[in-house]
């Protein structure tokens, strides 16, 4: 049985939502742990199936985990590494982390083609020409890729992308190999700080993170330590975006804002009131809004992840906004839903060309995560208690822990039914 989620709109949001650990981090950082001889303690994590699904990848490879209350030990005493070409690799996109971490600590990696969300075709060439990079030999065995390498070697590696995951993969492939690997055209985002901060905690040597040029320095061993994860900015990012759209006055609380300075930029120049403070930015909506224009780029541009729930907020801007995603060329399955609710919207290339639009209740579907908050943002939008019905919520649930009671706190009427 599957949840789906209700909303009666037109409520503005009015008071402090806490943000948790950034699901982005999470699902690096555990699967980093098994880089180490003895337990990694992870505090802050999310409470999304993403993180629950990785602590059960975990114990199918032997490691010994406890996940409660935010905080997850990884025990990788009694880890192998085990073939996993189907189950629980096909739940998550962050799975292919998995080939990162037991081809630095193994040698050896067998793991199915990654899911999660399937927005467009999510290809990993970066990854795998990483690994090759390494000295590793990467084959496709019935749509699962087996990694092999008798003895990593470090390399010079340059991403024909800045990818998030290719730079995180061959940050964990290369941690305990021998000699230098520099990667460039790393992606800059701040999870791969956290990533790094972590892995050196537990003896890697790294430098360069957070820049397009990042260098390793391989270590024999490594060690448990004990690492509490950043925020999460796209979460934080939705409720700002959300407490605008319903002309809102939101606190959100525990935020590193210069991660949020390109979302806070685009608030501003539709007229949102915003305010920094050291770990929170307070988000003051207003009744009208200018059109705007926005591009979704690598950090620190706009984030793609922002870019579905910021159309729905800019069907309220005077005139025609125009939003270009750089990152993904066609990540727009939200606008059909969208549109069933009343939005004004076109898709033309990599564009969504948006006029104000008025939103109306109806019954959509998620049919990824972003997809998900964009429907969850207008359905907080539609006027006079109009009820939108989502379903796919388990979608959702792979990127917001405790939003019903985030939101129902914020005042808003939401509430989750059977399927
Ligand atoms: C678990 C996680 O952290 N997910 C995030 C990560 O995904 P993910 O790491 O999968 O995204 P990438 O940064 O790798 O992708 C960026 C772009 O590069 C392309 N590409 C990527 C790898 C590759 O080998 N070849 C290639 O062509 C992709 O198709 C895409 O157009 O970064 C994305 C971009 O910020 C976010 O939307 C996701 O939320
Ligand atoms: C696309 C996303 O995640 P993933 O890469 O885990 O599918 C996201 O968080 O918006």
């Amino acid at each position: 049985m599957t949840d789906k989620l209700m909303i009666a709109g037109g409520r503005p949001l009015r008071g402090t939502v806490t943000i948790s650990g950034a699901k982005n981090s999470a699902v690096a950082l555990i699967p980093a742990a098994l880089l180490a001889e003895t337990t990694v303690v992870l505090d802050n994590l999310p409470d999304i199936s993403d993180v629950a699904i990785y602590a059960e990848l975990l114990e199918e490879l032997g490691a010994r985990v406890h996940y409660a209350d935010g905080q997850m030990t990884i025990d990788p005493s009694g880890l192998r590494s085990k073939p996993l070409p189907n189950g629980n690799v096909k739940k998550l996109r962050a799975s292919y982390y998995l080939m990162g971490a037991l081809l630095g600590r193994f040698g050896e990696a067998l793991i199915g083609m990654p899911g999660g969300c399937n927005f467009e075709p999510r290809p990993i060439d970066q990854h795998i020409k990483g690994f090759e990079a390494l000295g590793a030999t990467v084959e496709n065995e019935h749509g699962s890729i087996h990694i092999t390498s008798k003895s990593l070697q470090g390399a010079k590696i340059y991403l024909d992308v800045a990818s998030v995951g290719a730079t995180i993969n061959i940050m964990l492939a290369s941690a305990r190999a021998s000699g230098v690997t520099i990667i460039e055209n790393a992606a800059k985002e701040p999870e791969i700080i956290d990533v790094a901060t972590l892995l050196s905690s537990m003896g890697a040597k790294i430098k360069g993170a957070g820049t397009e040029t990042i260098r390793i320095q391989g270590v024999k061993e490594m060690h448990g330590c004990r690492h509490s994860i950043i925020p999460d900015r796209i979460q934080a990012g939705t409720y700002m975006i959300a407490a605008a759209a319903t002309s809102g006055d939101v606190l959100v609380d525990n935020v590193i804002p210069k991660h949020m300075e390109a979302l806070t930029a685009k608030l501003q120049e539709m007229g949102a009131h915003v305010y920094e403070m050291d770990e929170a930015i307070r988000v003051v909506g207003q009744p009208e809004y200018a059109h705007i224009d926005v591009k979704a780029l690598v950090y620190p541009g706009f984030a793609t992840d922002l870019q579905s729930p910021m159309t729905s907020l800019l069907t309220r801007g005077n005139g025609v906004s125009i939003l270009t995603d750089y990152v993904y060329s066609s990540r727009f399955k939200h606008v059909p839903e969208l549109q069933r609710m009343g939005a004004n919207i076109r898709v033309e290339g990599r564009s969504a060309i948006i006029q104000k639009s008025a939103l109306n209740g109806a019954k959509v579907r998620a049919t990824d995560l972003r997809a998900g908050a964009s429907l969850f943002v207008a359905g907080l939008m539609v006027p006079n208690g109009g009820v939108t019905e989502i379903t796919g919520y388990e979608y959702i649930r792979r990127g917001y822990d405790l939003l019903t009671d985030n939101l129902s706190r914020l005042g808003a009427e939401v509430w989750l039914e059977r399927e």
